[in-house]
């Protein structure tokens, strides 16, 4: 269910370098956000857990199926970049306002006047405009409803900054930069008809785990690495939404080829915000919540016992309307980073420190304290839960 959109668009931090609109109304924050974990786990620490789990799930009459070493296997792989094709038929309308209004170069309208061209030395070339004032009202709220419902969905983010758009033509860019600050993922949904292009460049370019944890550890000196060893480059094909880890250092390729607007780079961008549960179901939402945090404050306790990770990872939560039990736990995003060198520095068995395994750990967790949880029962049908935990 999407309430009105206007009431889920966040202005800017204050350090936002892209600050411009004034803050607009705020859902309450109810981030469930465990400290950051810190210790580790001994042998001893994860049998007593195991015991736990082991009691717990007989009391709930589920098969003990658990292996030792199933305990630490990945139950979902890390995304830094997530392409999302055919996003929304939303996109087809703004992109023929933007057509429509650079159609005549001659004939001067208001609208034509909406662009700023932003240019920071060596870091940002481009021009921007923010899509509330550039489309008409009712087709700004489709697009912002397209995104919520994506992000309330897939992210477990309630809320995305205002949406700017941006269009790129000979000479713009954006070089290497980090903008987490402004949520945990940033997105791009694609204006651009790319198989048609003119240009080149424009791609967004994504710096590679392998260079930001264990280079080193991979490194081989006898083989050399170009572009594409270093960067993911996703072409921001017609209508795709790109969801990224904005942690990552990223830029845009610089786009050479043209100096039409209409046949440049065109993408509307920004962030999903706000990460707290959304309910989808007949739960009372302030009820539910209740119930959710009763499963997850013994949750934080056992994962501050893991090596830490950093990161943020959702999950989907499939509430019994017949039993009030957790039928199903899956999980969605993931960009949770295992920090190895923290674990090594606590003097842990190398065999425990890959990060796989230290991610492994940490989802079998939150995987099996969800199910454990209980809700009231519904007669109206079962409740979807999407849940994002955020750790820094
Ligand atoms: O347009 C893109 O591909 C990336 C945009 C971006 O990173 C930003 O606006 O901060
Ligand atoms: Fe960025």
């Amino acid at each position: 269910m999407l309430s009105s959109s206007s009431t889920r668009v966040l202005g800017p931090p204050a350090k936002c370098p892209h600050s411009l609109l004034p803050a607009t109304c705020k859902l309450p924050l109810r981030r469930l956000q465990p400290p950051a974990a810190v210790g580790f786990s001994s042998k001893a620490a994860a049998q007593k857990r195991k015991r736990q789990q082991q009691r717990q799930r007989k009391r709930q009459g589920k098969a003990d199926d658990d292996e030792d070493d199933a305990e630490l296997t990945e139950l979902s792989k890390a995304q830094h970049v997530i392409t999302v094709p055919d996003f929304s038929p939303v996109s087809q309308q703004l992109r023929d306002v933007f057509d429509e209004r650079f159609q005549d170069p001659r004939h001067t309208t208001q609208e034509r006047f909406l662009w700023d061209y932003w240019y920071v030395k060596d870091q940002y070339t481009l021009h921007r405009t923010q899509a509330s004032a550039y489309f008409p009202e009712q087709l700004h709220s489709q697009l912002v409803d397209a995104l919520l419902e994506y992000g309330e969905k897939q992210l477990g983010c309630r809320a995305i900054s205002p949406v700017w758009m941006s269009y790129y033509i000979d000479g713009c860019g954006q070089d290497l930069h980090c903008d987490s600050f402004h949520g945990p993922f940033a997105y791009v949904l694609s204006l651009t008809p790319w198989e048609g292009r003119v240009f080149t460049g424009g791609e967004t370019q994504i710096l590679q785990p392998q260079l930001l944890g264990s280079f080193w550890q991979s490194f081989s000196p006898g083989k050399g690495l170009e572009l594409t060893d270093l960067v993911t480059l996703v072409e921001p094909r017609f209508n795709q939404l790109t969801v990224f880890d904005p942690r990552f250092p990223h830029g845009v390729r610089p786009v050479a080829g043209t100096r039409d607007p209409q046949k440049g780079r065109l993408v509307l961008h920004g962030w999903f915000t706000e990460p707290s549960p959304f309910f989808d179901g007949p739960l009372p939402e302030e009820e539910a919540l209740q119930h959710l945090n009763a499963a997850l404050f013994p949750m934080f306790d056992q994962l501050q016992a893991l090596p830490q990770v950093t990161g943020t990872i959702s999950m989907q939560l499939r509430v019994s309307g017949e039993t009030g039990t957790v039928t199903d736990v899956t999980f969605l995003a993931d960009t949770l980073v295992a920090l190895p060198a923290a674990a090594a520095d606590l003097g842990l068995g190398s065999g425990l420190l890959d990060s796989g395994t230290i991610r492994g750990a940490v989802q079998h967790v939150i995987r099996d304290s969800l199910m454990a949880a209980e809700f009231p029962e519904s007669e109206e049908g079962d409740t979807v839960i999407t849940l994002p935990l955020v750790f820094e």
